[in-house]
């Protein structure tokens, strides 16, 4: 049974005239990582946000884990695209916030947290301020705050666009390893096809007015993943597929 399901959701914002999103069917498989490709203004951090129970579906239904979401669940871990660190504390402190919004940390809880802080390279930084990290630093925490909750699903927005590649590329790495140790389901938006590839099982491509789920793209590279993937021609040549039926969806879209 999927994790996930959306059945004919639709969500249309208060003030306008027409839905952002329609008609949307979507399965998501327990353990999957999947990403949501899409032209910006598409609908895709709407949808992320339905997904999260953050925003109500207009028509339609979602259920998590065999519930009808109304609204979030404990199960679910949202990243925002822009890490959200509170300036006064230090690392570790942020790691924690999520937890302590449940109860007060013990020992075992900052235990977990060192270990969590410690697989995304950030051992030697817990006592250091948002203001003295860069911007993959922060990218870091806010990947161990999430994996602190162990959670069952992730959703995350965009969350590596505004780095650079190789810093990109390492938390890509991180973020495979993390969501493998946890068995998390992952949904993942990004403008980035080639690493909509390297992540994802299956890439969802959302388009049309309202938008709706357009295509399913598998992606069956087996796991783990190295980094060399990428350079592999059957890996550039499933890259340019999926390029390629983006371009003609954008294509048909104009007609
Ligand atoms: N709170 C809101 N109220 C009204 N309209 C909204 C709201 N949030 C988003 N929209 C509209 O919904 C549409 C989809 O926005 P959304 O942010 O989901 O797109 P996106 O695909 O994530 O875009 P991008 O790739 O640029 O981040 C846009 O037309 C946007 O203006």
């Amino acid at each position: 049974m999927p994790i996930i399901t959306c059945r004919d959701v639709a969500l249309q914002f208060t003030n306008d005239q027409t839905p952002v999103l329609d008609q949307i069917q979507l399965d998501i498989q327990e353990g999957e990582f999947v990403s949501i490709l899409g032209k910006s203004g598409s609908g895709k951090t709407t949808l992320l946000q339905l997904l999260g129970g953050l925003l109500s579906p207009t028509k339609g239904v979602i259920k998590v884990l065999g519930r009808t979401l109304t609204s979030p669940f404990d199960e679910i871990t949202y990243v925002f695209q822009k890490p959200i660190l509170l300036e006064w504390r230090n690392v570790l402190e942020n790691v924690l916030i999520p937890l302590e919004l449940k109860r007060k940390p013990n020992q075992d809880d900052i235990d977990k947290a060192y270990q969590v802080l410690s697989a995304v390279g950030l051992k030697q930084h817990v006592t250091k301020y948002p203001h003295e990290l860069s911007g993959g630093m922060m990218s870091r925490v806010t990947l161990a705050r999430a994996f602190l909750m162990e959670p069952k699903i992730l959703l995350m927005d965009e969350p590596f666009s505004a780095l650079d590649a190789m810093t990109k590329e390492q938390l890509h790495l991180v973020l495979l390893k993390l969501t493998q140790q946890f068995s998390t389901t992952t949904v993942f938006i990004t403008h980035d096809i080639t690493e909509a590839t390297y992540l994802s099982d299956r890439v969802v491509l959302l388009g049309g007015y309202p938008a709706h789920v357009k295509q399913e793209f598998p992606v069956t590279f087996s796991r783990p993943r190295s980094k060399k993937l990428t350079f592999d021609s059957r890996f550039i040549a499933t890259t340019k597929q999926l390029y390629d039926l983006i371009e003609g969806l954008e294509d048909d879209e104009k007609d």
